[in-house]
């Protein structure tokens, strides 16, 4: 059997891990060995027990959406410190977004950042790689390079931009359907919403004077992007949905059997336009948060798997690109800490999920979308062990400086959270433990 992705091998000690429930039926003792689930009744006697009374174990969790800043802002984020930031919110795997200094839009970009990740992550680190050149929107990146490198490139975006032409985007998905690659499509035409556009469109944004962006600058794009898929029997993924309005298009779409996928993050689930109120820029964000209609309507769609997956767009910003005007402020927010906890607050503790749909969405479904073997494989005996033991009754205030992003452009700041993680473990090795 070939080792799964994974940290160079350490002299593994074994774990044997007691008590723990499992969501997704199934229980007894797990025993971790050589990176892989194997038979608790195998045990060594030197594994390290780890008592997980009272604890729920779901699958490492994968971030189909992750900015890492690496390379070209490793002041905001590193490849090290974003996947602990991640390790810590339960991810054993991130997507690591193509928006960085170099643009990852070559093999080498890409394998760069896969050696990194594989040297300093703290998760699996799989770059995305751009759509076209520079993120520039004009010309094809090396799509098959990429896919044929060490980094075996699936998923493509220029996120942070909108694959706007829709020749390029036709072009784009003929490409990828030839390795079974997916476009994953940041959705905001830039025509309807574009420059200053910083906030919904709508009453808030009318009373705050601020440039806003229409939903239908998102849901146009989707339904023309998913004829576009059915064009050319080709794959998308649409990037962090904001609106009821995409949620129809995607609902239309799915039930003619067109091959689009889609995720939400988890402030997309729970914020509301009424946070830029107070014109906090640590609230301003891509796209921008919607009034309380679309949140509810983003709920449902993910509880009946309408919206397949999260996303986090964990999006790090240093100080001086955040403090400013809201409408020159740097765009995103932190996300990979908070993820389950907000998942938990909006989608179990108000029963609109069970854990098996939580568990699809934010683990199964993104490394299916992304094409990453070994990640989102269910807890059994021979699948790389790839684990979050969480106490799903856990909470706390959240604090921005504890965070461990090199940012700190965290929404959830202050907020009483469920608080869940207590153990990450990626391809058989402990990558967080909660004090
Ligand atoms: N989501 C965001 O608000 N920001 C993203 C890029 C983007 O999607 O605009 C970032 O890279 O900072």
């Amino acid at each position: 059997m070939s080792q799964p992705p994974g940290p160079a091998p350490l002299p593994a000690r074994p774990l044997l891990i007691t008590g723990a429930r499992r969501a997704d039926a199934g229980s007894g003792d797990l025993l971790i060995m050589d990176g892989r689930y194997a038979d608790p009744a195998d045990a060594p006697a030197d594994a390290e027990r780890v008592d997980a009374d009272g604890l729920l174990a779901l699958p490492g969790l994968v971030d189909p959406h992750t900015h890492l800043r690496e390379p070209g802002r490793e002041d905001t984020e590193t490849i090290a410190t974003g996947t602990a930031a991640a390790a810590r919110g339960g991810y054993t795997a991130v997507l690591a977004m193509a928006n960085t200094t170099p643009v990852t839009d070559t093999a080498e970009a890409a394998e760069y950042v896969l050696d990194v990740g594989a040297r300093e992550g703290s998760a699996q680190v799989q770059p995305v790689g751009a759509v076209s050149k520079g993120l520039a929107g004009e010309e094809l990146a090396e799509l098959g390079l990429m896919a044929r490198s060490r980094a075996r490139v699936r998923m493509f975006s220029d996120d942070g931009r909108c694959v706007h032409d829709p020749t390029l985007m036709r072009r784009a998905l003929e490409y990828v359907r030839t390795f079974g690659g997916v476009i994953a499509q940041h959705a905001q035409d830039p025509r309807l919403a574009g420059g200053q556009a910083c906030c919904h469109e709508g009453e808030v944004s009318g009373r705050l004077g601020l440039p806003g962006w229409p939903a239908a600058a998102e849901s146009t794009i989707v339904a023309r992007d998913a004829q576009l898929a059915a064009l050319t029997r080709s794959r998308v993924h649409v990037c962090h949905v904001s609106t009821a309005e995409t949620v129809e298009v995607l609902r239309w779409a799915k039930q003619r059997g067109i091959a689009i996928t889609a995720e939400v993050t988890p402030h997309h689930l729970m914020l509301t336009t009424d946070e830029v109120v107070g014109y906090d820029p640590t609230y301003k964000v891509n796209p921008p948060l919607r009034p309380a209609e679309d949140v509810t309507a983003l709920r449902e769609a993910l509880a009946d798997g309408t919206i397949d997956a999260v996303g986090t767009d964990h999006a790090p910003h240093a100080r001086q690109d955040k403090e400013h005007a809201f409408a020159d402020a740097a765009f995103g927010m932190l996300g990979l800490e908070t993820a389950l906890g907000v998942l938990i607050e909006t989608m179990i503790n108000t029963d609109r999920s069970d854990w098996s749909r939580v568990i699809e969405a934010m683990s199964h479904a993104p490394a299916r979308i992304a094409g990453l073997p070994g990640q989102g494989r269910p807890i059994a005996i021979g699948e790389p062990a790839n684990l979050t033991l969480i106490d799903p009754q856990a909470r706390a205030s959240v604090d921005a400086a504890a965070s461990l992003s090199l940012s700190r452009n965290n929404p959830w700041h202050g907020r009483d959270l469920p608080d869940p993680v207590r153990m990450t473990v990626w391809a058989g090795r402990v990558t967080y433990r909660h004090d």
